[in-house]
């Protein structure tokens, strides 16, 4: 079943016009109800582009209506085990906390209010029609996932680590946020003072587009558990209020609320380039490249997912609400797996505390632990499973992969039946290295050849070739089974929990490590954007902010105390001049006014008449160390010296940092010693990005355009992409640096060939709005294109004229 798409219109809003709507719901050909929404071309007014969904609420939809039709009958669907994602997405100001939270008198409740509402009915009729012998049990989390980090709403700000909480991977799709609370609800009155609550700790703040702007994604998932007699079924409704994108030439944000602003379009860029890839059915889904596309995990997740489009009537929103609609569009054509959660049984889920199991969470059966082992031990552990077809044998660490799962992805009982198998005790696993040796590779070929050998004596004379031959592949068979039997059994060794729980400590360490090194590095990528713009304050600030995450790192000392240098410079001589009695032209810089070593308070009070889900909240995020997520930058890179040996044995899938080439310095020059947190940055820059998007036309004649690659060049890198024969292309400028013929030099050559307008003006659209619109398209060259209006692509939609 793909997503249900629907798209709802909101009213104007005070400060609009009627004269200015131009978004309008209309009803398809022999259809009642509306499904269209029309809107006309920027371009040519005449000319109407019309979008199909599920449905279309206008401006007259009410609360109830939306929620009657589209959320409700997803209910009965929760209580019969499967999980349910609804989520609001749209620019900033088009209704999607109005349509999920909505306001406080009834009529005004949201989607979250109203489906709480409908679970607590639907529990009380289940308890009812079973005369008590089921019951329902409802627990809360909610969580935000701000600038990239992921919160607690249910924790006071003051509670919180630099680096938020990490998320792990639990299997079939779906993520776990390591340390959340879940709360136990049960009535819809204390879930509505919980939720409040809540909200009070979500990071929301006026910007010039919306009062009360979401600075966050904000998720709700409300755990269901149904419990009738020894079988415990549980199912997930998670309810998202996405943050919405925003155009910062309309926002007029400044300082921190750019960071927000910059963190919520990565994020929604990524979300756009997952459904991009997910609807080009490509091998890569950059699902890990944000959190928020790790959680939501569109296309992976099983049940029912509902998208609500939330859409703004005026003239103003034009490209925006253009670029939804794309958006929407795709979303539209993404499959969902419709597998319910298979129920658990008590029995076995007691046996496995026996057995010294542990799972984190009741839901989560795959969460079960094995002891690091040799990786050739794992290996021959699935000779079995293999043969038997039998389910997945869990990984021993999660080994993330951003490509679609569907295929791989084991059933839903796999992990109950593989709950149950791991209760059958095993026979003690104690072995002697002697007895374990001979299980754990091939048989020598000495061996194998002393066993044909004798195989070949003991046959009688006269048996054909083809008999012995046989004879001989049925023994091996016989081996090899008695082999995997042995394997398997030796896997099957219980933990200690002193094991186990050294073995959490460490995953969640690394886990914690990546998580710092991310924030890190996107706050260094926001400094380095600030920087290119000649804001050097807020470059600052950034760089102070991802301090923390490197501590120890010299480069960026130096680097940050030289810039400081700059901007007192700069101050002392902007003073002098003005004491001269010169009149200055006044700099935009973010944030001369704030102090440029004190973090600006994340959340400001802003006066409504929903008071309740805007309360005062003036809080400093912390950004103290946590010796749980502290991460130290790995060594230097040396570049290697160019070889044709290593250019033409170069493996495709290594993309480390380490052969990446040289960043540039402050001044525009080619620095061979920086650091490779620079280094990794660059490696995601629009820039890189454009210029893997031409390598990978293999189009010789856009490739020598490429600053120091003649035609020559171009040919070989276009042989050497034939040669790959990999659908991907070239997915890193490392990967390129070692292609037969390119080299470090000549990628460097690239980049900095690239027009530094361009790539300024990418930034700038990353930062903003439009890079949605660079996803949508799936056309870098975008880049080259200076305004938005020709962006936009139009090519799903039904043109009328
Ligand atoms: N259907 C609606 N009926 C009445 N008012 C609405 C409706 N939709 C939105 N609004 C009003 O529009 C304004 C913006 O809505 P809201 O804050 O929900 O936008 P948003 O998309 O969540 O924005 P952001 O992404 O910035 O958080 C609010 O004042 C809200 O009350």
């Amino acid at each position: 079943m793909s997503v249900r798409v629907v798209a709802r219109i909101r009213p104007l809003l005070k400060a609009e016009i009627e004269r200015d709507v131009i978004v309008e719901a209309v009803a398809g050909e022999a259809e009642e109800k509306r499904s269209i929404v029309r809107i006309p071309n920027p371009k040519k007014e005449s000319e109407a582009y019309s979008f199909q969904f599920s449905s279309v609420y206008d401006q007259e939809a009410t609360q109830a209506q939306l929620f009657d039709n589209e959320v409700s009958p997803t209910v009965k669907h929760l209580f019969k085990g499967f999980d349910v994602t609804l989520f609001a997405y749209g620019v900033t100001g088009t209704g999607k906390t109005y349509t999920m939270r909505g306001g406080k008198s009834l009529a005004e409740r949201g989607v979250i209010p109203r489906l709480l509402s409908s679970i607590y009915r639907r529990a009380r009729k289940v308890e009812k029609d079973t005369a008590g012998d089921t019951q329902v049990e409802v627990m809360m989390s909610y969580y935000e996932i701000y600038n990239d980090r992921v919160f607690d709403l249910f924790e006071p700000p003051e509670k919180r680590t630099a680096a938020g909480l990490p998320i792990r991977d639990v299997g079939n799709g779906k993520t776990q946020v390591v340390g959340l609370t879940d709360r136990p609800c049960t009535s819809l009155k204390e879930f509505e003072e919980l939720y409040d609550e809540a909200n009070v700790n979500r990071s929301t703040s006026a910007t010039k587009l919306n009062a009360h702007s979401s600075r966050s994604h904000a998720i709700l998932c409300v755990k269901v558990t149904q419990i009738t007699g020894d079988e415990t079924r549980i199912s997930t409704a998670s309810a998202i209020d996405l943050a919405g994108s925003e155009d910062n030439r309309r926002t007029d944000n400044m300082g921190y609320r750019m960071v927000e602003s910059a963190s919520i379009n990565k994020s929604l860029f990524v979300l756009a380039q997952c459904v991009e890839a997910i609807s080009k059915k490509q091998a890569r889904i950059p699902y890990r490249e944000s959190k928020m596309t790790r959680i939501l995990s569109l296309g992976q997740n099983n049940g029912y997912t509902v998208m609500i489009l939330n859409l703004a009537p005026v003239r103003s929103y034009h490209l925006d609400t253009l670029s939804s609609l794309n958006f929407a569009n795709r979303t539209k054509k993404i499959e969902v797996n419709e597998i319910e959660n298979q129920p658990i049984y008590r029995e076995a889920a007691s046996k496995n505390k026996l057995d010294g199991e542990k799972h984190a969470s009741q839901d989560m059966p795959s969460l079960h632990r094995q002891p690091l082992r040799p990786k050739i031990l794992s290996h021959n552990s699935h000779l079995k499973d293999v043969t038997t077809n039998g389910p997945k044998p869990t990984k021993q660490f999660a080994v993330y992969s951003d490509k679609p799962k569907q295929a791989a992805r084991p059933a839903p009982q796999a992990n109950i039946s593989q709950a149950r198998s791991t209760a059958i005790p095993h026979k003690s696993p104690k072995r002697t290295s002697s007895e374990a040796v001979p299980t754990l590779g091939r048989p020598s070929k000495m061996l194998r050849m002393n066993d044909a050998m004798r195989l070949a004596k003991a046959v009688e004379p006269g048996l054909s070739k083809g008999t012995i031959e046989a004879m001989i592949e049925r023994k091996v068979m016989e081996a090899l089974e008695q082999r995997a039997d042995q394997t398997t059994v030796c896997n099957g060794d219980p933990i200690s929990g002193e094991v186990q729980r050294r073995l959490n400590a460490l995953e969640k360490r690394v886990e914690g490590k990546e998580t710092e090194r991310a924030e890190g590095l996107q706050y260094l990528l926001m400094a380095k954007q600030h920087q290119v713009r000649g804001e050097e304050a807020s470059a600052l600030k950034m760089y102070q902010l991802a301090l923390p995450h490197f501590p120890g790192n010299e480069k960026l000392v130096r680097k940050m105390s030289a810039l400081q240098d700059r901007i007192s410079a700069k101050k002392a001589e902007k003073r002098t001049s003005v004491a001269g009695g010169v009149a200055l032209p006044v700099v935009a810089s973010l944030n001369d006014d704030e102090p440029a070593n004190q973090p600006a308070p994340r959340r400001r009070h802003n006066a409504d008449e929903d008071d309740s889900y805007h309360e005062a909240h003036d809080t400093a995020p912390t950004y103290d160390e946590d010796d749980e997520f502290m991460y130290r930058p790995r060594t230097k890179i040396r570049q290697r010296p160019q070889t044709n040996k290593r250019a033409t044995t170069a493996p495709l899938l290594d993309t480390s940092a380490k052969h990446s080439p040289p960043p540039e310095d402050d001044d525009g020059q080619v620095s061979n010693s920086e650091d490779e947190l620079a280094t990794a940055l660059v490696a995601q820059t629009p820039r890189t990005k454009h210029i893997l998007h031409i390598i990978n036309t293999k189009d010789v004649s856009q490739i020598k355009l490429l600053k120091g690659v003649g035609a020559k060049k171009a040919e070989a890198i276009v042989n050497c992409l034939c040669d790959l024969d990999d659908d991907a292309g070239v997915t890193s400028l490392s990967e390129l640096g070692k292609m037969r013929g390119v080299g470090v030099k000549t990628v460097e050559n690239m980049r900095l060939g690239l027009d530094r307008m361009v790539v300024q003006g990418v930034m700038d659209e990353m930062s903003t709005y439009s890079g949605l619109a660079f996803c949508l398209d799936g056309d870098p060259r975008i880049y080259s294109a200076s305004r938005k209006i020709a962006r936009v692509p139009l090519s799903d939609s039904i043109i009328e004229p």
